[in-house]
């Protein structure tokens, strides 16, 4: 479990992070979005005492970080996966760190099992490709067994079969009841291995809901319908506050109105509909929408729809 309470990182005039409050809770993936510059490393780095708050708390486990004894039993976190010694082999690299918390040689091995690293464990870290070199990082993330995980921006660099074994591992380890907590830029990506997202803009919290939530709760969804009547179809959507755009001759494209109430609409009326689709929009999509409106919120300071 991770909880911020007013956490706020400022950097001279800048606030990299401004007053946030979440919970990110065990048993489930947590996604942590947001576009360059809005503040996810810096908020990492905060819950894991490598940055101090200019103001507010973050703890993990129920904690402050530094207070726990034996952190890495408790947190594994990946950040900067290249900070390793290139000259030691990924096997004698993994026992270095283990023996600082008296971790012992089986579970070394267990963690390479775990991440695929059987192949190099004892090659050079020096020569390890960019997504070698994440496995590695996950193993050390992984070493203590950790009821917590932080992984900043783990797919990098993973080939396509490395993505598919990333979120099936992320998915394990939140069903053992573990908090995972990982940032991305990839929102399909996020919409594949999350449970739950939260996206910051600017140091703000836009949005923290599950991703079906935020897909369904956005803006703009349409529905398309098709009819016969379309142009007298259209006058009455509008009527009650459609937005309606015409896509073919008798198809139209319509936002604010859900389909039920179209078709109610359309009934009562006694118009033909040939077709009503509801169009899903993408978690991409809704993300773009979301920062967009983290611009208005910032400069109207009027509650974010998606903010809870
Ligand atoms: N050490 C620092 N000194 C001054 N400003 C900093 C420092 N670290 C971060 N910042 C600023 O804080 C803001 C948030 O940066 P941060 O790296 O946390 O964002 P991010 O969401 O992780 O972005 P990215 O995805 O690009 O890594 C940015 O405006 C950045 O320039």
């Amino acid at each position: 479990m991770i909880e911020a309470e007013s956490l706020t990182k400022r950097y001279g005039a800048n606030t990299a992070v401004d007053s946030i409050n979440f919970t990110v809770r065990p048993g489930r993936v947590t996604g942590f979005l947001g576009p360059n510059g809005a503040g996810k490393s810096t908020t990492m780095r905060m819950i894991l005492g490598l940055d101090r708050p200019s103001s507010g708390v973050v703890r993990v486990n129920g904690k402050a970080y530094a207070r726990h004894h034996a952190p890495l039993r408790q947190v594994g976190a990946l950040l900067d996966a290249k900070a390793v010694h290139p000259g030691r082999s990924a096997r004698n690299h993994l026992l270095a760190v283990a023996a600082t918390h008296h971790i012992g040689a089986k579970r070394v091995d267990e963690v390479i099992g775990l991440t695929g690293l059987e192949p190099v464990a004892r090659k050079r870290v020096g020569g390890f490709s960019l997504g070698m070199g994440q496995r590695l990082g996950l193993a050390v993330a992984l070493l203590g067994d950790p009821a917590t995980l932080i992984l900043d921006e783990p797919v990098n660099g993973l080939d396509p079969e490395g993505v598919v074994w990333l979120r099936g591992l992320a998915r394990r380890l939140a069903l053992e009841g573990r908090t995972v907590f990982l940032s991305s830029h990839l929102m399909s990506e996020m919409a594949q291995t999350a449970d739950h997202v939260i996206i910051l803009g600017r140091g703000r919290i836009v949005a923290d809901a599950p991703v079906s939530e935020i897909v369904a709760r956005a803006d703009g969804d349409s529905v398309q319908v098709r009819s016969p009547q379309v142009d007298h179809l259209t006058h009455l959507l509008q009527a009650e506050g459609a937005t309606v755009s015409r896509v073919e001759a008798d198809l139209v494209s319509v936002t604010n109105l859900g389909t039920s109430r179209i078709a109610e609409i359309a009934a009562a009326a006694g118009v033909v509909v040939y077709e009503l689709t509801p169009i899903a929009r993408s978690l991409e999509e809704a993300y773009i929408a979301l920062t967009r409106d983290e611009v208005e919120y910032r400069t109207t300071q009027t509650s974010p729809e998606v903010n809870r």
